[in-house]
């Protein structure tokens, strides 16, 4: 099975199906640190990085913006001293698509 980072993205709108709460469970088993949470009724994961001061957590913030602009999906970036926290959901379809779970995966690869 592939792994969830090297899937393909699938951003053709007539594909676009919103995750089944058993479909984002069994995904977010495989990632792990990764929460779901519901902001203004919006389903998004999210995980919190640990870096050791602010310039790491601009270079780790530098990163994920680079991947978000080659795919066109972009996340929400909260950068602090020592954390960078990023969310993840589709705007569009106002919740979770299985996108979202492939970017988190490759956050996990620019992390490492
Ligand atoms: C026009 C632009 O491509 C769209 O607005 C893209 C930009 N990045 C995006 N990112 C996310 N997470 N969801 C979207 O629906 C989305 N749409």
């Amino acid at each position: 099975m592939l792994a969830l980072a090297d899937e393909p993205l699938n951003m053709s709108d007539a594909a676009a199906v919103l995750l089944t709460q058993e479909q984002i469970d069994e995904l977010l088993e495989r990632l792990p640190g990764w929460t779901l949470r519901q902001v203004d009724g919006i389903p998004r994961i999210e995980k919190t990085y640990k870096l050791k001061d602010f310039a790491q957590a601009l270079a780790l913030t530098n990163r994920i913006g680079e991947l978000a602009e080659q795919t066109g999906h972009h996340p929400a970036l909260l950068t602090e001293w020592g954390k960078v926290t990023v969310s993840w959901w589709t705007h569009f379809l106002g919740g979770l698509h299985r996108n979202d779970l492939i970017m988190a995966a490759r956050t996990e690869q620019l992390a490492d």
